[in-house]
């Protein structure tokens, strides 16, 4: 179990899970985090478990937090606000490499027990948590830049703008990338001078405390980055609360239209970071090892439980049978099991109804006609400890039609759905064709014809010859129903704060009064 304590002893702590083993860990410590220290809700009668995927094993309770908690935090991040806010950027930079500086230090710590909360591979959880520091440290380096305009005006006056924080800002998270989830916006929302009230999903509460206490013990104030668990109710006082200026949403698309909704009744700013079913398109003339590759790393990250993945893999006629073929070999190669061991690349889904609705998916694919290639299956580890857990052996389906449920709704899981086509105009109205707009892939050596389609494809991001690569300098977000706003580089500054325009007179007034 983790410490409550700072400095070296959080530090000894983290370390500890450098040893800790899947199957092992239980927790019995408070996971909510504001005024600086851990708090256990009074009322635990609403206690939900929590369970271990790669063993299906109970890890913790999850205690919701009510109207009073919810209440407590905001109020919490607001006197942080106070503070924070009055610091310089560089001020505020400071602090910021240091918290990104502790985390890198206990990466690997951090990384088995979010592994142990989500189940997916640690190499995998490793480079989440470098993402995480990689961004704070990113607007660490944008706090000290940030600064308004001067404007000239007749006679001498002038104007000049002052960029401000919001305020208090809600961050509510999705289970896929939990740590990274709590960077990705609480460290935008702390370069502008926010402070954060952060709701994990229910079903990953373990990570986001650690990075409240990192930020503490790197020196913000008090209450700068509060967490409180709980689901869709708590997820909902928070957008009714009327301290709060703005919220950042990630999960699904339903859910981030109630939150759109209820933010609208107070007219706080919302970003949203929903749901994809990303076209990848492959023509002919790529180089095919790496297409087969990138339509791996669009599909199987996070055993295929990512926004972003590229699931409608378009493939050119004419080279259908040789990627099919290679694509099939490389996924039955996949190594699902432990995902705490090296060698491990696929880990269990996040709990058992996610396993099912999947398997769901599948076999309704076949219904309607799909053909699985490979996979699609449970699958049961022979380590006895693991034969609990929510595994399902990586997917290729063929035979896949547009009109397809499986083609056509996210699955969020292990399940590559691969579709012919002849030309590049039919190619993209079909790619086209779907209400949701997150990401999109193009493989082809021609470099006019992945510029074209590059800027054809309706969607917030498109991957040329590559797939799911997010560097922390680049805009992540969605077109259409995958949401709106912006995640990790210098735009999203533009998300967590607002402009002030100051008017100076330096004549006299001329009032036609
Ligand atoms: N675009 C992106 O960056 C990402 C999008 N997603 C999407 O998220 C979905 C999977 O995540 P889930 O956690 O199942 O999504 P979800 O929409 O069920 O839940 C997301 C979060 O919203 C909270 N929530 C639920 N009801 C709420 C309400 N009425 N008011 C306020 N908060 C509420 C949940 O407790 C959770 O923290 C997928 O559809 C996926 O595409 C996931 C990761 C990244
Ligand atoms: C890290 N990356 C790019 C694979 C996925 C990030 C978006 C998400 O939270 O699903």
């Amino acid at each position: 179990c983790f410490g409550s304590g700072w400095g070296e002893l959080c530090n000894l702590l983290v370390a500890n899970f450098h040893n800790v083993s899947t199957g092992s860990l239980v927790v019995k410590e408070a996971l909510n985090f504001w005024g600086g220290a851990r708090v256990q809700p009074k009322d635990t009668k609403n206690a939900e478990p929590v369970y271990e995927p790669a063993t299906g094993r109970v890890l913790c309770d999850m205690i919701p937090c009510g109207e009073v908690e919810v209440d407590e935090a905001i109020k919490s991040a607001h006197s942080a606000y106070l503070k924070w806010s009055k610091l310089s950027g560089l001020e505020r930079a400071r602090i910021m490499l240091e918290a990104a500086r502790i985390i890198r230090e206990r990466r690997d710590g951090i990384a088995r027990l979010e592994v142990i909360n989500n189940g997916k591979s640690i190499t995998e959880a490793e480079v989440d948590i470098d993402v995480a520091w990689q961004c704070i440290e990113y607007y660490a380096g944008i706090a000290p830049t940030l600064a308004g305009q001067h404007i000239q005006l007749p006679g001498g006056s002038f104007a000049y703008t002052r960029r401000e924080p919001l305020g208090v800002c809600v961050g509510i998270g999705a289970w896929n990338y939990p740590f990274q989830i709590a960077a990705w916006k609480s460290a935008p929302a702390f370069a502008c001078g926010n402070a954060m009230v952060f709701k994990p999903s229910p079903m990953t509460p373990l990570t986001a405390v650690i990075l409240a206490e990192i930020y503490k013990e790197a020196g913000v104030p008090d209450g700068l980055f509060n967490v409180v668990q709980g689901g869709a109710e708590t997820g909902t006082l928070l957008c009714h609360h009327p301290m709060v200026a703005k919220v950042s949403f990630t999960g699904s698309v339903p859910t981030g239209k109630k939150v759109m909704e209820m933010s609208a009744k107070s007219v706080k700013q919302v970003t949203l970071e929903l749901g994809g079913k990303s076209p990848l398109i492959i023509f002919k003339d790529c180089e095919l090892e790496n297409a087969v590759k990138g339509a791996l790393m669009a599909n199987f990250l996070t055993q295929g439980e990512v926004c972003c993945n590229g699931t409608r893999v378009f493939v050119q006629r004419e080279i259908m049978k040789p990627f099919v073929e290679e694509v099939v070999k490389r996924t039955k190669a996949i190594v699902i099991g432990d995902p705490l061991l090296e060698g491990t690349r696929m880990g269990a889904l996040i709990s058992k109804p996610h396993m099912e609705k999947v398997l769901g998916f599948i076999s309704q694919a076949q219904q309607q006609g799909a053909k699985v290639l490979c996979g699609g299956e449970p699958y049961v580890p022979s380590d006895p400890k693991l034969k609990g857990g929510y595994y399902v052996s990586p997917c290729v389906l063929d035979n896949c039609r547009d009109d397809m449920t499986c083609v056509k709704e996210e699955i969020f899981g292990p399940v590559m759905s691969i579709l012919p086509f002849d030309t590049e105009e039919e190619v993209l109205q079909r790619a086209n064709n779907t209400t949701f707009g997150l990401a999109s892939g193009v493989f082809t050596r021609d470099i006019a014809r992945a510029h074209r389609v590059a800027e054809n494809l309706q969607a917030g991001t498109c991957f040329i010859n590559n797939y799911n690569v997010s560097p922390v300098e680049v805009p992540f977000g969605g077109y259409k129903m995958s949401g709106f706003g912006r995640e990790n580089g210098v735009v999203t500054i533009e998300y967590y704060s607002q402009l002030k325009t100051v008017v100076v007179e330096m004549g006299d007034v001329e009032s036609l009064f």
